[in-house]
């Protein structure tokens, strides 16, 4: 549960990820990172209460959507005098080497999981895969090359396109324990787009070695990433707050 930190005197910052689906928040606190507050960004109004409430002096902003909820949190910042940083892709110093032509074309949650993964594991050849609204795949090698990656649609996103661009296919959007061939089309829907995902992860691990990178570990993170490890047949691990573990190592890195 969220706690709000009014009564903490050490300095408190408030790390902020605004994907296309839900903005989450957390807090920082020298270096314990509690546990995310998610909300849809349909209910922006209770993260920028949150943040009013427990008066940060800082909020750290990885953003790839709601340019408008970005623009009243660095209004709220200004008027409660909090110091408002919003993270870029290019602009955050580490020694990993991305791999984009136009490095502020990479979106900066990507950016932070990379980041967040080197952080947990080292020196590893890492496929993140960050399942979400969309679905991100990005490959980090054991000497911090970041190799590029793929987009595609998030697991929600496909189940709801079948539905919304078919007559007869009609059903629910479930989270399936067993991805098996269905006998009924809400579940054909559902253990196939799951499927689709669990397939990318493993062709991704085929790409990667074929470049040279044998991948060690998946590390997973998203809204639907703690639902697809059990899925993944090669060694895999799933972090909640990767982006924010990617962040906190930001701030440290641009001390
Ligand atoms: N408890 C949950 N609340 C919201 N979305 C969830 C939840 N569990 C799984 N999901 C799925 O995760 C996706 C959102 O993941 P998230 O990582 O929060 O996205 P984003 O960073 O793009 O906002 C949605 O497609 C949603 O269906
Ligand atoms: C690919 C994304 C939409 C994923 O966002 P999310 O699913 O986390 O909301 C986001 O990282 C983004 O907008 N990226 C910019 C394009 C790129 O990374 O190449
Ligand atoms: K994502």
């Amino acid at each position: 549960m969220w706690r709000g930190s009014q009564f903490k005197e050490t300095k408190l910052i408030i790390l902020v990820d605004v994907g296309n689906s839900r903005i989450k928040l957390c807090e920082l606190n020298n270096e314990d990172i509690n546990a995310p507050f998610n909300s849809t960004t349909a209910d922006a109004d209770a993260a920028l209460r949150i943040i009013s409430v427990s008066k940060p002096s800082q909020v750290l902003v990885s953003a790839v959507s709601d340019e408008q909820f970005c623009e009243r949190l660095q209004q709220l910042c200004k008027s409660e005098q909090i110091i408002f940083r919003r993270l870029g892709t290019a602009s955050c110093n580490t020694n990993i080497q991305i791999g984009y032509q136009r490095p502020e074309q990479l979106g900066v949650d990507r950016w932070m999981a990379v980041i967040g993964a080197q952080e947990l594991f080292p020196n590893k050849n890492l496929l993140v895969v960050d399942a979400g609204t969309a679905t991100t795949f990005d490959l980090l090698s054991a000497d911090n090359r970041h190799l590029g990656g793929w987009i595609t649609p998030g697991i929600n996103m496909m189940i709801s396109a079948l539905y919304r661009n078919t007559t007869q296919v009609r059903g629910a959007i479930t989270t399936p324990d067993s991805l098996s061939f269905a006998d009924n089309t809400s579940d054909n829907v559902n253990h196939g787009c799951w499927s689709m995902t669990v397939g990318a992860i493993q062709f991704a691990k085929i790409q990667a070695q074929q470049l040279g990178v044998a991948v060690d570990l998946i590390v997973l993170t998203g809204g639907n990433g703690e639902a697809l490890l059990p899925h993944i047949t090669s060694d895999a691990y799933y972090e909640e707050k990767l982006i924010f573990i990617g962040m906190a190592k930001c701030i440290d890195l641009n001390r």
